[in-house]
């Protein structure tokens, strides 16, 4: 069997060389010639796979892409042409929360604003929003929840209206697919007539898709002065993406809120899990088996550490403002990609085990660090 998988993806030869030979590939160059013979293509999000990359595909059997989003897939195409077809739901719901967490942390020390009290606007309430939700029980926060196809499936019935979330929130943070037609379009969901009504001091967060915020609009209303605090991990027309304005970003990253080492790698492994059922065969490697041991795995908390000292905590493990100094200083002369392939090790909050008063251990937990016994 041969198998062809992006270069960014982790761990692919030690999951999949038991099926045969394993090959990698520049995601955003890859040619329909290098398709032929190939049994297995594994992406990510940068692949187009259409009608143009399948020209020459003659053994395709399964493709996956190690992603929770498949806005780069023609899902239809595939099932067409009888190829199975495998995502990774949830892969990186964690890291993503982690990275809002994180951002929510350092921008309000950074405002000097306790962030309890706050109300935080939760848009798209699927693995990643309904994470986040989750974590946001341990701090004392108001959550709003806008999802209105869950609402109508009758899975969410806390749903409100965007634009009465946009009007209630203190802090609005997007978890979407980008959907690029019908009645839940969210390609340019954010847009210009939105943009203008949002309250002055909103923080808003865009961690899903680059297309959700028209971006033109959003760098026009900055440069005529809106009072916005921005973090911005995903751009419209990555890699090439509109440059003025980082200047009017807080935190500005690369499409690597997902790329914690465990979100990752939990992709290749989903893969590998679907590629085992598709051909009978029991999958019996498991993320354990890989990934290494972090280099910080312990802290004891003193009787005298408080609530606002959570903060130091989480940044221990991750601080977004790490990835937002690498883009500022290196963007202009390593480029986008280079950027998220070289990205630095990054570990999830539950790597460190925690020793602290029981009262606060719940809290912890609940953030998703681990907890002493
Ligand atoms: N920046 C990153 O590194 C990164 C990492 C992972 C995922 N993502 C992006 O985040 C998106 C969300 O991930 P997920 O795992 O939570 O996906 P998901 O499919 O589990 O959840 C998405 C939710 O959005 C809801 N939704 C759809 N249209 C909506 C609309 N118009 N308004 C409000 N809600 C709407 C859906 O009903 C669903 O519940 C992915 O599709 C992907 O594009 C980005
Ligand atoms: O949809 C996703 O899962 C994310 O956007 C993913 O983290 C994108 O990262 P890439 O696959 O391009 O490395």
């Amino acid at each position: 069997m041969k198998i062809l998988a992006d270069q960014n993806m982790p761990l692919v030869e030690q999951y999949f060389a038991d099926f045969g030979e394993v090959e990698r590939f520049d995601g955003r160059k890859l040619t329909p010639e290098q398709l032929i013979d190939v049994d297995v293509l594994l992406t990510r999000s940068v692949t187009k796979v259409d009608t143009a990359l399948l020209a020459c595909a003659n053994k395709l059997s399964f493709v996956g892409t190690a992603t929770i989003g498949v806005d780069h897939i023609d899902t239809h195409l595939l099932s067409d042409k009888n190829i199975a077809f495998s995502s990774a739901p949830g892969c990186n719901a964690i890291a993503v929360a982690e990275y809002v967490i994180s951002s929510l942390y350092a921008l309000t020390q950074e405002n000097a604003q306790p962030l309890s009290g706050k109300t935080i606007g939760i848009v798209g309430v699927g693995n990643i929003g309904s994470c986040l939700a989750d974590k946001l029980k341990a701090l004392n926060v108001n959550v709003l929840l806008c999802d209105p196809i869950k609402h109508e499936q009758g899975l969410l019935k806390e749903h409100i209206e965007l634009d009465e979330l946009l009007a209630k929130s203190d802090v609005v943070t997007l978890h979407v697919p980008l959907i690029k037609t019908g009645k839940h379009k969210t390609l340019h969901l954010i847009d210009q007539t939105r943009l203008k009504a949002l309250k002055p001091g909103l923080i808003l967060i865009n961690a899903c898709r680059g297309e959700v915020i028209d971006n033109r609009a959003l760098l026009k209303v900055m440069e005529q002065g809106a009072d916005l605090d921005l973090v911005l991990d995903v751009w419209e027309n990555e890699p090439d993406i509109l440059t003025p304005l980082l200047d009017h970003v807080r935190y500005a990253s690369v499409h690597i809120a997902g790329h914690t080492l465990e979100g990752k790698a939990r992709g290749t492994q989903m893969l590998y899990q679907a590629l085992c059922e598709l051909k009978n065969v029991k999958g019996v490697k498991s993320l354990n088996d890989f990934l290494p041991e972090p280099v910080i795995t312990q802290a004891t908390l003193q009787p005298s550490f408080e609530d606002e000292d959570i903060a130091r905590l989480v940044h221990l493990i991750y601080d977004v403002r790490r990835d937002d100094g690498i883009l500022l200083r290196h963007l202009a002369k390593d480029g986008f990609d280079s950027l998220r392939k070289n990205y630095p090790v990054r570990r999830e909050f539950s790597t460190l085990e925690v020793q602290a008063a029981p009262d606060l251990m719940a809290k912890l937990n609940q953030l998703g660090f681990t907890t002493a016994n």
